[in-house]
């Protein structure tokens, strides 16, 4: 028999009135939510153990069962959020099939998340192509043997595949596969969420709205 899995139970109320003390914040505003999202993540990068800028990425395939996983988040600013993948993987086809998803930073350290919704777009070739420049070697020749989310018979194969690539491209830049690139998710919802004791939550929620964001706040 397998054991029980070791879930944490609630806290007591004497554990959440510890926390209270450390607690006593202004509340949260913010006018702008991309401002607040680079402050935010700026906190996390130096708090977080690892991959502040990772995110789950959710999508839905064409029975419109939802389907989630992590991404890494690589560029951000008033036109979105930028993720790169290969375009032939499960979330590959299930973007270019629906066109919609939705983003989760979730940062244990600050006891935060965010939440985005929005319209995913490809990302230009040019854009593409300066980021993949900035990968390591080993990683781009990795992105051209993975037939990602495709059965793989055995590992041996895909290092085989590996190293056939690093033989065709010699010792000169390998460019980027056509399976590869990146999506822009537009936001037009975009919620930050702030720990508070006993479960009484901060949430602020930005819509698009013509030229700007309304604001509105929301129960825990
Ligand atoms: C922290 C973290 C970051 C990841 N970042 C990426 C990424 O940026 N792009 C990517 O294609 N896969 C990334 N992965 C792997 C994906 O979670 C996933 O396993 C893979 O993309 C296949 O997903 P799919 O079959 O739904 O397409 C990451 C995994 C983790 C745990
Ligand atoms: C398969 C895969 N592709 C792309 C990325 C994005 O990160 P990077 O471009 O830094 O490799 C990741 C990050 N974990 C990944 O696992």
């Amino acid at each position: 028999m397998s054991a029980k899995p070791p879930i944490p139970p609630s806290p007591t109320e004497d554990e959440y009135l510890k926390a209270v003390a450390s607690a006593d914040l202004p509340p949260l505003t913010a006018e702008d939510p991309v401002g607040l999202f680079a402050e935010w993540l700026a906190e996390a990068v130096k708090s977080e153990v690892n991959d502040p800028n990772a995110m789950a990425l959710a999508t839905v395939d064409a029975g419109g069962l939802p389907d989630v996983r992590m991404v890494l988040l690589k560029d951000a600013g008033p036109d979105g959020f930028v993720f790169y993948t290969n375009l032939g993987s499960a979330k590959g086809q299930q973007l270019a099939a629906s066109g919609k998803a939705a983003l989760l930073f979730h940062w244990k350290s600050l006891r935060r998340q965010v939440r985005v919704r929005g319209m995913v777009t490809p990302v230009s070739a040019e854009e593409a192509d300066a980021y993949w420049a900035t990968r390591a070697r080993p990683a781009q020749l990795g992105a051209w043997a993975s037939q990602q989310s495709q059965p793989l018979p055995d590992r041996l194969a895909f290092e085989k595949a590996i190293a056939a690539y690093g033989v065709k491209f010699g010792l000169g830049k390998a460019p980027r596969p056509p399976h590869w690139s990146g999506f822009r998710l537009t936001p037009s919802h975009i919620e930050f969420w702030r720990d508070r004791p006993f479960r009484l939550h901060e949430r602020l929620v930005f819509d698009a709205a013509p030229g700007g964001w309304t604001t509105s706040r929301l129960y825990p």
